[in-house]
């Protein structure tokens, strides 16, 4: 064969493997862009908390649900006013409520997932009191939000209530999920098991409960607090516990009705967690309006009462000892507080929610060192509220009043109640984790849907990577191609 025509040759081979390089290219981008449109999924679940109601919009690509770190959040919505708990009055109001999330999260997902977006509304603290004193009323505000939800073109999966140790346990399930605790992608391809001493506990602080979830380092004595699952082929027994009453603002009132009844009932009350030049009127129906406090005897429910600041941040501490009760245990030395079992806190956590809000606020995220945290609290508990307002004009007075107080219920829980004394480092104070908020809602709708298969052979890559690989081997074995042509071709020619 002539040199020209051998040239002839190898050039159209060359641009023959070049073409189907390309080609192969912009199909398999393409490819991936349709994949990852049109087959994007949908969940919602609403949070509705003691306080305040919140939808949280998640999405994933379709084929991939059984990986993990797949599912994240797309967006979120604060329902306005209180949390459902409070519609007492009006249960209506409390499905009309969630109305303004629900067309936010309709706009949000294309006309042709609707129908398959699965719905979910759990309820916590707040409606776990309202269940206890008036099963009929906190029926009927479920009945409202699920007419409201039903209402529109979703798959609405129900609206209950969450135990204690569901809310524990799906918050732990969350963070874990989030950290890719559970199961890792590795370099070489294989999912993989992260070291057990990997798997993070969980600390939660509602309004009216406050949660704690981890893995023990020994197996669980009280069977009562033990949630025990399987996830990806491995069984985890999970320690959990809900402090009903013991959110954030329960334990604040429980403080105000301590201070009332041990100042013989005056209508002046010093309070040593609130600032100087704050003051806080309440009528004793509202005082006493809660399931967590005992009412006195008798007393004149319109009568008001005065909160007084005096910003004493030494005497605000120890008060915490007067509502945590730190010293009847049955289970001793396994013990929280108030008389609950539980084992010795085991590795790294994350705390969130009001822990989160609260150290958030005094700059101590998301950690610091236990002195810096104690000589932080102190010098905010100082502060006079003219001059904390003044500072803090964005904060509004609802949350400003209530840091003090609730950084030394939050040190009083966690340093004597959990027993961090010694492992105040393994605490970290987070409000999302890969831009998904941490709470139980995740883990909840992952539980719900199966998202988390519990065999581990389930857990494969999803089809996109195969086909990503395959096409990366065709490219490179193409430019292998093209390179022995070549060296073939030069050899030829130096002959
Ligand atoms: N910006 C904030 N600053 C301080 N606390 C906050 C802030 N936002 C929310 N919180 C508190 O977080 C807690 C949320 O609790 P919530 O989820 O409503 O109740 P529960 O989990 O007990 O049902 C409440 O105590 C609320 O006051
Ligand atoms: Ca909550």
């Amino acid at each position: 064969m002539g040199i020209q025509v051998k040239a002839l040759v190898l050039g159209a081979a060359m641009a023959a493997v070049a073409c189907t390089t390309i080609i192969a290219l912009i199909l398999s981008l393409a490819n991936h862009q349709t994949l990852d449109q049109s087959s994007t999924k949908y969940g919602i679940v609403f949070d509705a908390g003691s306080t305040h109601t919140a939808l949280f919009l998640y999405h994933w690509v379709g084929n991939k649900e059984n990986n993990t770190g797949i599912v994240s959040q797309k967006q979120s919505c604060d329902v306005d006013g209180d949390g459902i708990s409070s519609y007492v009055h009006n249960p209506l109001a409390a499905g009309e409520s969630l109305k303004k999330c629900l067309d936010e999260a309709k706009a949000e997902i294309p006309e042709r997932e609707w129908k398959t977006t699965p719905v979910y509304l759990g309820a916590t603290a707040g409606m776990r009191l309202l269940s206890l004193q008036d099963q009929s009323l906190a029926d009927s505000i479920l009945e409202e939000v699920t007419k409201t939800i039903q209402s529109y073109p979703f798959d609405f999966r129900g609206a209950r209530i969450l135990s204690g140790m569901e809310e524990g346990a799906f918050g732990w399930i969350t963070i874990n999920y989030l950290m890719e605790s559970f199961i890792k992608h590795s370099f070489e391809g294989h999912w993989i098991h992260p070291k057990a001493g990997k798997i993070l506990g969980a600390l939660d602080l509602g309004g009216s409960s406050t949660q704690i979830s981890f893995t023990p380092k020994d197996p669980v004595k009280n069977k009562d607090s033990a949630f025990n699952i399987q996830l990806y082929g491995h069984k985890y027994e999970l320690y959990t516990h809900s402090y009903l009453c013991f959110g954030k603002d329960q334990a604040l009132r429980k403080l105000q009705v301590y201070l009332h009844k041990t100042s013989g009932s005056s209508p002046v009350i010093s309070h040593p967690c609130y600032h100087v030049g704050f003051d806080l009127n309440l009528t004793l129906n509202d005082l006493y309006n809660s399931p967590c406090v005992v009412k006195p005897n008798s007393f004149n429910s319109t009568a008001t009462v005065q909160f007084l600041g005096t910003g004493n941040s030494s005497l605000c501490l120890s008060l915490m000892e007067n509502i945590v009760n730190l010293t009847d245990c049955a289970f001793s030395p396994d013990c929280g507080f108030n008389g609950a079992y539980q084992p010795p806190v085991n590795g790294e956590f994350f705390a969130f929610s009001a822990f989160f809000y609260t150290f958030d606020f005094l700059g101590l995220v998301p950690k610091a060192p236990l002195t810096q945290v104690l000589s932080t609290i102190e010098t905010h508990c100082n502060k006079n509220w003219t001059s904390l307002k003044a500072g803090n004009p964005k904060t509004t007075p609802k949350y400003l009043k209530d840091y003090c107080a609730s950084a030394h219920y939050i040190m009083t829980i966690l340093l004597k109640g959990y027993k961090f004394n010694n492992t105040w480092d393994q605490i970290s104070f987070k409000k999302q984790v890969a831009d998904t908020d941490v709470g139980w809602t995740l883990g909840y709708m992952l539980n719900l849907t199966n998202m988390i298969p519990s065999e581990r052979s389930r857990a494969v890559t999803g089809v996109p990577h195969s086909q990503w690989a395959a096409q990366i081997v065709f490219i490179v074995f193409s430019l292998i191609l093209i390179l022995f042509i070549a060296i073939l071709f030069v050899c030829d020619l130096n002959h």
